[in-house]
């Protein structure tokens, strides 16, 4: 095979108490892009479509991720990269973890898979660093395992696959404004208060617990967020209004979406899912701001091999 084109799905990070070591993966949203063998050594950046965006891999996350699996890997031809981008970058729904980690994705197949998910996460958090200012895997690990990840620790990197409850969707809200993560880092404090930090692991761990044991009241009760969300949510305009017309049109929780702009809803059933993107439709529907909205199943599988 000397050519392959994928799917690189969108995802969702933090998860509301999971600060850079919680994400989940969606279905309905991502980018696509081909990977080709060439004689050329090296690599190359040869179409991008939908978003301004540099060609040249060293500015370019997915060339980021490339070139440090490349140097790895030290195949004796080089690869083409064609990005087709639907995720807006700044969204806050792993539009540089789609990239970052869609390029080793499809190297790797091209390659005879010689990397597994946790070495191919490794080198996409070179890519998403580029973006971001900062190493972390929470968005690449959902795009690349599928379903709920836990990133355990970065360094060594280690990567836990967390169950999905069978009847859970997301629901996402993105406000058409950039918010970039590189941005959102910045303004987050150096120390957390220690009662802050107890709330935070006591729902870290009871929201794995809920999403081992499908308890979805548990899940409900463990979508909360002491420590970020109340820097970040200044950003997002009708942020809490948003997550109050969720929980009444039935969500399990709301929180920001990575590091958002986009807001993401946990719900149960599709039903309630797509209740609860008719009420967030009508808060941003009386504002100025354009917006999407997107209803998706927690995607199991990740990166998906189109043709
Ligand atoms: N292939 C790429 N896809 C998306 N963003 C990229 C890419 N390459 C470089 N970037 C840069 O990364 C930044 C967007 O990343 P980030 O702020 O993390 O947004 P998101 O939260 O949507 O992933 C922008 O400055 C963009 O120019
Ligand atoms: N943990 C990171 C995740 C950033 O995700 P993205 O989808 O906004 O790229 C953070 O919150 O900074």
């Amino acid at each position: 095979m000397n050519e392959l084109r994928i799917f690189s799905p969108a995802t969702v990070a933090n998860v509301s108490c999971g600060f850079d070591v919680l994400g989940f993966c969606l279905d309905s949203i991502g980018d696509e892009m081909v990977i080709r063998k060439t004689d050329k050594k090296g690599i190359f950046i040869t179409k991008i479509e939908g978003y301004d965006l540099p060609f040249e891999a060293e500015k370019n996350v997915a060339g980021v991720s490339a070139l440090a699996m490349y140097e790895d890997a030290k195949p004796d031809f080089g690869f083409e990269i064609e990005i087709y981008k639907n995720i807006k970058p700044g969204s806050g729904v792993g539009s540089s973890s789609a990239s970052a980690a869609g390029s080793v994705f499809g190297m790797n197949v091209l390659l005879g898979r010689p990397y597994n998910n946790t070495e191919l996460s490794y080198f996409a958090m070179k890519g998403e660093a580029l973006a971001s200012q900062s190493e972390h895997a929470d968005n690449i690990a959902p795009a690349l395992f599928g379903g709920f990840t836990l990133v355990k620790s970065v360094s060594p990197l280690e990567i836990l696959e967390i169950p999905t409850p069978n009847n859970l969707y997301a629901t996402i809200i993105h406000p058409q404004i950039e918010i970039k993560t590189s941005e959102a880092r910045a303004i987050l404090p150096k120390e957390v208060a220690l009662k802050d930090a107890i709330l935070q692991w006591a729902n870290v761990g009871s929201l794995i617990h809920g999403l081992h044991t499908n308890n979805y009241g548990l899940i409900e009760r463990s979508l909360h967020d002491a420590i970020v969300e109340p820097h970040r949510s200044k950003l997002i305009p009708l942020y809490n209004d948003v997550k109050v017309a969720a929980k009444t049109a039935g969500a399990l929780g709301s929180g920001i979406s990575g590091s958002g702009p986009s807001i993401f809803s946990l719900c149960e059933g599709i039903e309630n899912a797509k209740k609860v993107e008719q009420a967030i439709r009508k808060v941003y529907a009386n504002s100025a701001i354009e917006f999407d909205t997107y209803v998706s199943k927690i995607n199991a599988e990740g990166m998906k091999i189109l043709n």
